[in-house]
C-alpha cells in the first residue's frame, strides 16, 4: 500500500466501529477501518480512502500512524483506551459528589505510566464541603500536582479566565467521576459543543442524550486547542503495570523508595522500608499507602 496516495485525518469521535473523521480542511466523515479489527481511539492520526461502496461510510481507514502516547485502563478481560496523542490530563473531581481517592489515583498513575502530563480540576468550591475536598488534595499538590480550583457554574468567568491558559495550544483528555460538571466545563469552554458534535455523531449516538462516547472538542477556529471529553466509567483497572512498577507511578511512595535497605522492597512489610517509615512518620499520607496496598494486591492476583 502507497500511503502517499492516501488522505490523512484525526479521529474526533468513535461509535462502536464507526469512526468520525476529521480531515485537514475541517471536514468530517465517517470512516471505518478496514478488516475486523477496530483499534482507532480519538486522538489517532489516520490514513483513509474514500469508499465508493454504498454502506453509508464515505471512508475507509488503511492506517494508524504511530501513537505518541495513549492513555487506557485494563482488566483481567480487556482494555478500554481512553485517547491517544495527548498532551495532558486534567482529572476533574468536585466537593460534591465527593470524590473516590482511588479513582483520582488511578487516573493519575495510568497518565504517569503513559507519561503524559496531569493536573487535577477541583470544582464547585463554592459549596460548603469546599475545606474538606480541598484538605483530601493536599497531598497530591505537596506531591507536584497543579490543582486547580473552580466553581464553573457558579463562577463561570472567572474559571473561563483560570483554565484557557492551562489548555491553550495542548490537547486535554478530561476524565472524571460524573456529576462533577464535565458537561458544565465543556459547554463553558467550547460555545459550539453541540454544533462540532455535529449531525453524523449525534446520528451515530442515536438519539441518547448525553454522549457515551470520546469525543474531541476543538477550543479555538485556528484548531491548535482541543478538549477530548471521555464518558464516565466505574472501574479504572491497571493491569498493564507490573507490581514493582507501580510505586515508580506514584511521586509520593517514588520520592522514599530509593532509601529501603532491600532494592526489590515491595513497601509492604520489609525491614528498613523507607516507605513504611515515611507513613509512620507522616510524610506518606496514609491513604496513599492504602492505595498503593489496594492497586498492589490487585497486580499481583494472578491472570486467569
Ligand atoms: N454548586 C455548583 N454546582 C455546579 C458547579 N458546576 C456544575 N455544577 C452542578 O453539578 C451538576 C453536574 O454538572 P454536569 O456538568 O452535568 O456534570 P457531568 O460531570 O457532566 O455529569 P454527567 O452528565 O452525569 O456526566 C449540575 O447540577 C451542575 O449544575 C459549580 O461550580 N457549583
Ligand atoms: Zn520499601
Amino acid at each position: 500500500m502507497k500511503h502517499v496516495e492516501l488522505d490523512t485525518g484525526l479521529v474526533v469521535a468513535g461509535h462502536g466501529r464507526h469512526y468520525v473523521v476529521e480531515t485537514p480542511d475541517g471536514r468530517r466523515l465517517i470512516c471505518h477501518p478496514r478488516g475486523k479489527k477496530s483499534d482507532c481511539v480519538v486522538g489517532d492520526r489516520v490514513r483513509w480512502q474514500a469508499t465508493l461502496s454504498n454502506t453509508g461510510d464515505e471512508g475507509v481507514i488503511e492506517a494508524i500512524e504511530p501513537r505518541r502516547n495513549l492513555l487506557f485502563r485494563q482488566d483481567d478481560f480487556r482494555t478500554k483506551s481512553f485517547a491517544a496523542n495527548i498532551d495532558q490530563l486534567l482529572v476533574l473531581v468536585a466537593t460534591e459528589p465527593v470524590f473516590s481517592e482511588s479513582q483520582l489515583s488511578r487516573s493519575l498513575i495510568a497518565a504517569e505510566s503513559a507519561d503524559i502530563p496531569a493536573r487535577i480540576l477541583l470544582n464547585k468550591v463554592d459549596l460548603p464541603g469546599a475545606p474538606t475536598a480541598r484538605e483530601r488534595l493536599a497531598p497530591y499538590r505537596e506531591m507536584g500536582y497543579e490543582v486547580i480550583e473552580a466553581s464553573l457554574k457558579a463562577e463561570a468567568d472567572a474559571a473561563r479566565t483560570r483554565l484557557a491558559p492551562l489548555l491553550q495550544g495542548k490537547a486535554t483528555l478530561v476524565l472524571g467521576p460524573s456529576g462533577t460538571g464535565k458537561s458544565t466545563l465543556i459547554n463553558l469552554m467550547v460555545p459550539d459543543a453541540r454544533a462540532q458534535v455535529g449531525d453524523i455523531s449525534q446520528a451515530l449516538n442515536s438519539g441518547r442524550h448525553t454522549t457515551t462516547t470520546t469525543q474531541w472538542y476543538w477550543l479555538d477556529s485556528e484548531r491548535e486547542s482541543a478538549l477530548i471529553d471521555s464518558p464516565g466509567f466505574q472501574e479504572f483497572g491497571l493491569r498493564q503495570i507490573a507490581p514493582a512498577e507501580l510505586a515508580a507511578y506514584m511521586p509520593d511512595i517514588r520520592a522514599h523508595a530509593k532509601g529501603c535497605r532491600f532494592y526489590n522492597c515491595t513497601h509492604l512489610h520489609e525491614p528498613g522500608c523507607a516507605v513504611l517509615a515515611a507513613v509512620e512518620a507522616g510524610r506518606i499520607a496514609a491513604s496513599r499507602h492504602r492505595i498503593y496496598r489496594e492497586i498492589h494486591e490487585e497486580l499481583d492476583r494472578p491472570t486467569y
